[in-house]
């Protein structure tokens, strides 16, 4: 792995049931990098995102992982031992406790081996109620701590599931789609978000709205087919035919890849 990777995905293959959903896909991240990871539906992108929590196996191919304390080879890792490692994964549809506040909600992410209501029993301490302050100002809620989860707009639901990953410490962040559903405005919010989140940590997006991408993207990593077909800035990535093209189905034209203007 080169010296600042923190992820290193090789020649990684996905089969179910004999359908290939990635073939010999490489992705290399380096250490505080926000990608995107975008391309048409049933590209594999998600499959991918599965391969690196450990979801999924790949029947070929390796994961490493550069962890503090050295590369491990993740490739055939339990889902929960890769989370343990420092690798989180938010999928869609939000796991926070509706009926609970959003500062308690922060609460059980921190001490994740507790029992929930223990968690809620037991008295914080100065730091850790500390930190969830700093949280709760990161994800812009500090004014709703004490207000019930389920009374939050979705995308605020999205920020708190958010900080709640957060408060476990991952090195590497997995998100998918998390815009979908957002107003403008949540979504430009979420964007600057991520981008506080990688002055820290290494934060990979699946994403479809490429407005999102275009305005928050260094580097994007497009799939077609379960393999790679172009990786670089998005300038290059909307300049490339063959992406316009399977986009469109027709060489670049306007919309989905079109005009950065
Ligand atoms: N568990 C599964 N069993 C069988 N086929 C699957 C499974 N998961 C994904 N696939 C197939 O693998 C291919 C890649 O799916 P994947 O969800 O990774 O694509 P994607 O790029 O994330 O697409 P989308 O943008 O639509 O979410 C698709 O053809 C999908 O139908």
């Amino acid at each position: 792995m080169s010296s600042s990777a923190i992820l290193s995905c090789e020649k990684v293959t996905v089969a179910f049931d004999g359908f290939k959903a990635v073939q010999g896909m490489d992705l290399k991240l380096e250490k505080g990098e926000l990608r995107f990871l975008i391309g048409p539906n049933g590209a594999g992108k998600t499959t991918m995102l599965d391969v690196i929590c450990g979801k999924v196996k790949p029947v070929s191919g390796k994961v490493a992982f550069e962890s503090r304390s050295g590369t491990i080879d993740i490739t055939r890792r339990k889902e929960h031992k890769i989370a343990e490692l420092g690798i989180g994964r938010k999928f869609q549809a939000p796991s926070i406790f509706a009926g609970l506040t959003v500062g308690e909600n922060l609460e059980i992410a921190m001490s994740q081996n507790r029992s929930v209501w223990a968690t809620l029993r037991a008295s914080m301490s100065k730091t850790e109620s500390e930190r969830i302050e700093a949280e709760l100002e990161l994800i812009g809620l500090q004014d709703h701590r004490a207000l019930r989860a389920g009374l939050l707009s979705h995308g605020q639901k999205q920020w708190l599931e958010i900080g709640m990953m957060l408060l476990q410490e991952p090195e590497i962040l997995l998100l998918d789609e998390p815009v979908a559903g957002m107003t403008d405005k949540e979504t430009d919010k979420t964007g600057e978000l991520l981008q506080q989140i990688v002055q820290k940590r290494t934060v990979v997006v699946v994403e479809h709205d490429m407005e999102f991408v275009r305005n928050f993207a260094s580097k994007v990593t497009v799939m077609h087919e379960g393999k790679l077909l172009k990786e670089g800035s998005m300038d290059d990535v909307q300049k490339d035919d063959r992406v316009a093209e399977v986009y469109l189905g027709k060489r670049r034209d306007s919309d989905v890849v079109g005009s950065t203007a």
